[in-house]
């Protein structure tokens, strides 16, 4: 395994761009780096510029301010060195429908310079590896989306760059050519390959990626690893309330009264459900298990957990029997209008805040409709970060 603690092999010193015309820096002063061995996310909202910064980064735009180097070269001074230390997997299909797929291989391996014997063996090579070679013979039109992306992968190989970048690697593409890509990087990673990545897919590539950038205005929001950035950023664990307020109660009031909680770091409202009656909107990005709270039982056994057989599961018990746990489909019987959802960012077990937070919405004699215990992801702290406006 190639140490990550050696010399980087991306360097990005300060790196402004501004394209004419423009009022604004699409890349505002973003500096990182990124070592030999290490997978790199660059990931930011729809115009946060990332595909400017991969488009310095592999010398097809020119920066108008900072320094980058790849592989140890300036890419502003001498794209062209540049161009053989790096290899690019773009998001859409860039093959030559001319060639075939072994064809595609070896003339790319020839036109950085391999001799045409080698480039033969590397193309033959790599065909394996992605599992193409019964088709390498065939025409490219043939080629399922999956295919293509192999075959994308397997060309940017064939000249054996220091660092590999690709756009979207597994937009589109079905779970066991997902699977196949993210083993074949996890390879590439342990051969000392560095290879950076941007995707909207961050809770699919966070278990693969070493550290993460978060971009957006042009300018690095955070960079460490997922782990880090979640547990740093949007707590231990996630709590979703959905609550139908008593007739007068303030939604806000009732959002504050729970981040008051004692191991609530943050209550923040989200969106209210409009979906017809079970229906539960997905959630920040979190793997949430759901609890219907129509199943009562399911609460007090979960309350009943969360205490240890502490006080809170016989609250919860009580309060369902009371009435206070409202049902699925409508406690409003309004099928879903004034309810309100509330996430807790939670410091500790999201059980453990199950019987105060029961109790505090008792207190308001709110109804509560729904549960969802979950695990933040960095997909939410990308949110947390950025915001929940669509650009
Ligand atoms: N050729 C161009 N001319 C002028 N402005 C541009 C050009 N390309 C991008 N921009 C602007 O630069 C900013 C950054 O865009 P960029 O495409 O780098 O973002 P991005 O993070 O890659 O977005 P996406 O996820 O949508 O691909 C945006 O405001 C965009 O409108």
């Amino acid at each position: 395994m190639p140490s990550r603690d050696g010399p980087a092999v991306v360097e990005v010193h300060d790196l402004v761009k501004r394209y004419p015309r423009a009022d604004t820096n699409a890349v505002d002063g973003l500096s990182f780096t990124v070592t030999p061995g290490e997978i790199f996310g660059l990931f930011g909202p729809n115009g946060a510029g990332k595909s400017t910064t991969v488009g310095i980064l592999t010398t097809r735009l020119r920066a108008t301010g900072g320094r980058v180097t790849v592989g140890g070269v300036d890419v502003g001074r001498d794209p062209a060195a540049a161009r053989a230390q790096l290899a690019v997997v773009p998001q859409h299909n860039n093959l030559d429908r001319a060639l075939t797929p072994r064809q595609n291989l070896v003339y790319h391996a020839t036109y950085h310079g391999v001799r045409r014997r080698e480039a033969q063996a590397r193309a033959a090579e790599l065909l394996e590896r992605f599992g193409l070679t019964e088709r390498a013979d065939r025409r490219i039109e043939a080629y399922s989306g999956g295919m293509a992306q192999r075959l994308m992968i397997a060309r940017a190989l064939t000249h054996e760059p220091t660092v590999l970048f690709l756009d979207e690697p597994t937009n589109a593409l079905d779970p066991q050519t997902r699977l196949l890509i993210w083993g074949q990087l996890r390879e590439l990673r342990a051969r000392g390959v560095a290879i950076v990545l941007t995707t909207h897919a961050m809770n699919e590539a966070a278990r693969v990626v070493d550290r993460v950038g978060i971009v957006d205005h042009g300018r690095l929001l955070t960079l460490d690893t997922p782990t880090n950035l979640v547990r740093g950023l949007a707590g231990d664990a996630l709590l979703d309330l959905t609550v139908t307020p008593a007739g007068g109660d303030d939604p806000d009031a009732i959002c504050a009264a729970l981040g008051e909680l004692t191991g609530v770091r943050k209550a923040e409202r989200l969106a209210t459900p409009t979906g017809p009656a079970g229906w539960r909107p997905g959630g920040g990005g979190a793997g949430l298990a759901g609890v219907g709270a129509g199943g009562a039982g399911m609460l007090a056994a979960l309350a009943a957990g969360a205490g240890g057989g502490r006080p809170g599961a016989g609250r919860l018990a009580a309060l369902a029997g009371a009435g206070l746990l409202g049902r699925g489909g409508g406690a409003a019987g309004n099928g879903g209008r004034g309810r309100l959802r509330i996430r807790l960012h939670l410091a500790g077990e999201a059980a453990t805040l199950l019987g105060p937070a029961v109790t505090a919405l008792a207190a308001r004699s709110a109804a509560i409709n729904a549960v969802d215990i979950g695990e933040p992801s960095l997909e939410d702290v990308f949110i947390e970060l950025t915001g929940r406006q669509p650009r």
